[in-house]
């Protein structure tokens, strides 16, 4: 894989060559500018993540495809969350490299620049606007996008409505539109915030543990809602639930994770019945 970061020398800015097209839907993989021609969306190559010589992240080698919907799993400190701050820009690898397509070099870039490069991240807690309805928080996201060359004040067009209405209906808060955010349950918060990044196109989506505590139909629905985005984004989840990770992984790969390295990879039966991961899982 080397050979491929070779092919163009890494960029300093993100200049990605997005630009914001109201015409079409959200519902398909933009990668305008981002040179995605070896089919991957993210390479992780020997990243390696030391704290005081603890190594939270240990020669870690991870792709993900474009479209792909790929469940990262793993034992309580195994470096999901570091990874994660690692393709954000919130941490810098001690060693490695992580390329955002072919070109874009995620180590040299700050957090503002890699969000604007079109990664959405989604962590535990939700962070909505509680004050704000839930159209005003949908309509808030898209006009932060600085793509959209819009004001905050500035009256919606048809499409851009159009737009909201779509992923209200996606994240099953259509009819709820005019509601306060923050009279919304835990799980509608947490659709509501997953909504709000979609408004922003991301090229890949972050999910750091979308199910923790939501109630038992809330985590069906959000595994519903995951599987009508398969295939039009590329997503990275990281998550406990087993059952929940078997909804949405269908037959694609799952990566357990464990002492900061790729344990194992393939599909969530292949890693299920893997020994190496029933022991991580079970204890010696
Ligand atoms: N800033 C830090 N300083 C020191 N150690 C850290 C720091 N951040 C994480 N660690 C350690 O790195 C290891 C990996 O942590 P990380 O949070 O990435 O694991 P995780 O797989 O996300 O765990 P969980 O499933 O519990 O969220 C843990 O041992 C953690 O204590």
């Amino acid at each position: 894989m080397s050979e491929m970061y070779n092919r163009a020398a890494p960029q300093e800015t993100v200049d990605n060559g997005q630009h914001a097209d109201h015409g079409t839907s959200y519902a398909r993989i933009k990668q305008d500018g981002l040179d995605t021609s070896h089919g991957a969306i993210l390479y992780l190559e020997n990243i390696t993540v030391s704290f005081d010589g603890f190594k939270a992240i240990n020669n870690l080698n991870l792709d993900i495809s474009v479209g792909e919907l790929r469940c990262i799993i793993g034992p309580n400190g195994a470096g999901k969350t570091t990874m994660m701050d690692v393709i954000t820009g919130k941490t810098r690898p001690t060693a490695g490299t992580a390329f955002f397509g072919q070109t874009i070099d995620l180590t040299r870039m700050t957090e503002y620049e890699i969000a604007h490069a079109g990664i959405g991240r989604k962590f535990q807690r939700p962070t909505v606007f509680e004050q704000h309805s839930v159209f005003e928080n949908l309509e808030m996201a898209m006009k932060m996008d600085k793509r959209v060359k819009t004001t905050l004040f500035a009256r919606l067009n048809s499409e851009q409505v159009g737009k909201i209405e779509e992923i209200l209906k996606l994240i099953r808060l259509n009819g709820q539109e005019n509601r306060v955010a923050g009279l919304l349950s835990h799980g509608q918060k947490q659709w509501l915030e997953i909504g709000m990044l979609l408004m922003q196109e991301p090229q890949l989506l972050l999910l750091d543990e979308p199910v923790a505590g939501m109630s038992d139909a809330e985590t069906v629905r959000t595994a519903e809602l995951l599987n009508e985005l398969r295939g039009k984004h590329s997503i990275m989840v990281v998550e406990h639930d087993m059952g929940f990770v078997e909804e949405i992984s269908q037959g694609g790969k799952v990566t357990v994770l464990h002492e900061g390295s790729v344990l194992a990879e393939g599909t969530m039966q292949q890693v299920q019945s893997d020994d190496r991961v029933i022991e991580v899982y079970l204890g010696r």
